[in-house]
Order: C-alpha cells, then sequence, then structure tokens
C-alpha cells in the first residue's frame, strides 16, 4: 500500500474581489503518496497554482481558504492539519519541510544579491547554518547537485549574470537546499526553452532521487506529464474531474473533459498528432455553471449534470472520476 504523505480535503479557496466573489476552488480532494510526482494539470485558471499556494496557507488578501483540510504525515509518523497551523508554525515547514519552485526566475530571485548568498539564506531562515559564509560553502555544493559549471566562481553571480536555465537551476538549488520532504514546482520550465525544459525536467527527478522528495508538478504541458509524473490530477474550473495514474488518465480517460484535453494536444502515449481544440471558454468563476462545472461544454451532457455536482467516484482502483457517465 503506497503510505500518504499529504490528504487533502474539501479545500476551498474564495476571492473577495469587487466584481464579486471568485470561487476560484471548490471542496478539491486529493492525495500524495510518499516518494511519487503528483501532477496537476487543466487549463488556464482552472485553480492549479490556487491549489498548490493554498497548501501551506499560501493565499494573501483578497484571498482566503474557507473551508477544508491539508493533512501532512510528518517523518515522525504524528499527523497534522496545515491549515490549522499558525502563521509562526506554517513558516517553519514552508520552505522547509514543504518548499516550492515558481515560474518565473526572475521574480524568485533578488537581483541585488549574488546567488550563493540566496541558497544561503534559505538555509540560514530555517536554521540549517551558523553563519552566511558556512552558507556560501554549501551553496557551492548545492549549485553543484543542480549542474551549474564553475560553481565556486558561479555562487559569486548576480541573477542578471546568469542564463535563464540557469536562473532556473539556481530557484531549483534554493527548493532542494533544506532538503525538502516535498518540493512543489509550480511551471517550473514554462519561461524556458524546448532543450532547457528537458534538463530541468531531468533535474528535478535527480533532485527527487538524491533528496528522497516527493514532488508536486504543476503544468498545463501533458507532455511533461506523461514523462515525469506517476499519477495525475485533472482539474477544471476550480475542481478536481479525474485523478489516476499516468497510464489510467492517458490510456483510459473517463472525464469528456479529460478525453477533450488528450483530443486537444497531440497525445504523447497513443501518438495522436491530431490537433483539436474543445469547444467553448473557461467559465467565469464568479458565478460558475450549476451542477457540473464543465457541463455546458460538455458533448455528453445530460440533464442531471445541470443540477446536481458529481462526487470524485472510484472506478477501477486508484482511478477516480467525477462525472454522472459514472
Ligand atoms: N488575487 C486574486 N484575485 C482574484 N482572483 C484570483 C486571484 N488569484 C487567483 N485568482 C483566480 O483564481 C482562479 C485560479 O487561478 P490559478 O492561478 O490557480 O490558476 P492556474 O490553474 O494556476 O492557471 P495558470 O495555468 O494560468 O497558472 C482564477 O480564476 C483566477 O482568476
Ligand atoms: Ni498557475
Amino acid at each position: 500500500m503506497p503510505e500518504p504523505i499529504l490528504q487533502v480535503r474539501n479545500l476551498t479557496v474564495h476571492f473577495y474581489t469587487y466584481a464579486g466573489i471568485v470561487k476560484a476552488i471548490e471542496k478539491v480532494s486529493f492525495d500524495v503518496y510518499k516518494g511519487e510526482t503528483f501532477a496537476l494539470v487543466g487549463e488556464t485558471g482552472c485553480g492549479k497554482s490556487v491549489t498548490s499556494r493554498a497548501l501551506t496557507q499560501l493565499i494573501e488578501s483578497p484571498g482566503r481558504i474557507v473551508e477544508g483540510q491539508v493533512l501532512y504525515y510528518r517523518d515522525d509518523g504524528s499527523v497534522v492539519d496545515l491549515l490549522k497551523l499558525s502563521e509562526e508554525e506554517i513558516r517553519k515547514i514552508r520552505g522547509n519541510e514543504i518548499a516550492y519552485i515558481f515560474q518565473d526566475p526572475h521574480a524568485s530571485l533578488d537581483p541585488l544579491y549574488t546567488v550563493g548568498h540566496q541558497i544561503a539564506e534559505a538555509m540560514e531562515v530555517h536554521g540549517k547554518i551558523s553563519n552566511i559564509k558556512e552558507g556560501i560553502q554549501k551553496a557551492i555544493q548545492i549549485l553543484k547537485s543542480v549542474l551549474i559549471p564553475d560553481p565556486e566562481r558561479r555562487v559569486k553571480n548576480y541573477p542578471h549574470e546568469l542564463s535563464g536555465g540557469m536562473k532556473q537551476r539556481v530557484v531549483i538549488g534554493i527548493g532542494v537546499s533544506n532538503n525538502p520532504r516535498i518540493l512543489i514546482a509550480d511551471e517550473p520550465t514554462t519561461a524556458l526553452d524546448v532543450t532547457v525544459q528537458a534538463q530541468i525536467l531531468e533535474l528535478l527527478d535527480k533532485m527527487k532521487r538524491e533528496y528522497n522528495a516527493t514532488i508536486i508538478l504543476i503544468t498545463h504541458n501533458l507532455g511533461v506529464v506523461a514523462e515525469t509524473a506517476d499519477r495525475v490530477a485533472v482539474m477544471y474550473a476550480g475542481k478536481i474531474v479525474e485523478i489516476g495514474s499516468v497510464d489510467q488518465i492517458f490510456k483510459n480517460p473517463l472525464h469528456p473533459y479529460t478525453q477533450g484535453l488528450l483530443k486537444a494536444v497531440p497525445n504523447p502515449m497513443t501518438k495522436i498528432e491530431k490537433l483539436e481544440a474543445i469547444p467553448g471558454t473557461v467559465p467565469n468563476l464568479i458565478n460558475p455553471p450549476s451542477g457540473c462545472r464543465f457541463h455546458p461544454r460538455c458533448p455528453k451532457a445530460m440533464e442531471v449534470c445541470k443540477q446536481k455536482v458529481p462526487e470524485l467516484k472510484e472506478i477501477e482502483p486508484g482511478h477516480f472520476v467525477a462525472c454522472h457517465l459514472y
């Protein structure tokens, strides 16, 4: 039996804007197992980043976590609900046991400090080193492990002296500097060109093996999912519509939305090359559609889909779908 490291239950985040309440994510539930790469996929605006940030209470005003539990299984076997922790308690875990790698290295790195200083600082915040000097020595080791050539020299570089790919490696270095148990990578390769993307994904995999971490990978790139993930959750308009192993999702997609997504891209598993966009547009989350949020775009919609929110049901072992067809 796979051991859970996270159990997310009914996670709901709303943004209180002048235009109205944006129901960004609604009763999102999933498990993440120890040592796996768990991918969160879906179109832009479906709630992937909000979900991943909410896991450690990283939601800023006007957003609020209005409901849910994030059960975190610690190394010592104890379980804690991350949403119940105080700001001080969660800050000890965030960036330490649970670390983030964000999409944009420009936003993640401070232009005023050397990369060595920034890696050292990330460790110092969590008491992993006693001074910045010791940190710089460790930073050189980290730069080496993220495959940056000539780390003794690079450690003294400022971000602008590095290429986009190198900067993203530094961001990954900061992410793994405290040896996190969970690494949350939000579109870690989107800003990079294709060859560098492949190198960064390979690097993430290496980090996972070396540091024995669990990875939550957020992406809208299904090719990346097929290549790097063990399991996948598909999101649509703030809800999870399907969860399964990579094989289950790619070879036997159950939800009409997942089926549409796979048709919309060259399917990396079945080598379908025909591109087909899903008709219609992503709904407004201030007034989301009633019942199943996908029903206005669904080719298989039935009367019940307009009225009743479908629950996630296990159709075959480990394969869950929220759809009235099943
Ligand atoms: N600060 C905010 N104020 C209002 N609405 C917000 C805010 N942040 C996020 N949202 C809304 O929450 C929803 C989910 O956004 P989120 O960033 O999680 O999407 P995503 O799936 O990560 O998209 P992308 O692939 O573009 O990164 C969107 O509808 C977005 O408009
Ligand atoms: Ni996002």
